[in-house]
């Protein structure tokens, strides 16, 4: 995966807190804000949205990706996720971490704090010995049959 700049990186990770600015969490209270980089530089981003019905409720990083595949974007070069813990950088739920990779485990992921520290992490770091769209080719299934 390409080497993305410091510069690019902050932007990154402030886009991500500007979309927590727009989270609605009534229920939890806990704010997440997520930006998603294509590989052509284009950025989406997306909050938590919860729901009365609590199930209901979508992750940041899920929002910006849905964002992004439903305006025709596929390929990713790295998301930025930022909550509201100081202490300890904003890890992604299991459901994201699969959502994630769905579009590539080579990717980055920036686990981020408020004052803009990170943790980067490649996709496949973030969940190992993943299941993922290759898993289903017709081949395989013929394989095993
Ligand atoms: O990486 C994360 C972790 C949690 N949440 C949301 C889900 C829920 O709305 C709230 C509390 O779990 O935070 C995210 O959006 N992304
Ligand atoms: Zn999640």
């Amino acid at each position: 995966m390409d080497h993305l700049s410091q510069e690019t990186i902050k932007e990154l990770i402030l886009q991500s807190q500007e979309a927590k600015q727009q989270a609605y969490c009534p229920y939890s209270k806990f704010r997440v804000g997520a930006a998603l980089l294509t590989i052509d530089n284009v950025v989406f981003k997306g909050c938590n949205v919860e729901n009365a019905c609590s199930n209901l409720g979508v992750c940041a990083e899920r929002n910006a990706i849905s964002k992004a595949v439903s305006e025709g974007y596929r390929n990713f070069k790295a998301i930025a996720i930022a909550s509201d813990l100081k202490d300890q950088f904003i890890s992604p739920c299991g459901g994201c971490r699969q959502f994630i990779r769905e579009f590539g485990s080579n990717w980055d992921v920036y686990l981020s704090k408020p004052d803009g520290s990170y943790l980067k992490m490649t996709v496949d770091e973030l969940l190992p010995v993943s299941f993922g769209p290759e898993d289903l080719t017709m081949k395989k299934v013929f394989e095993i049959s």
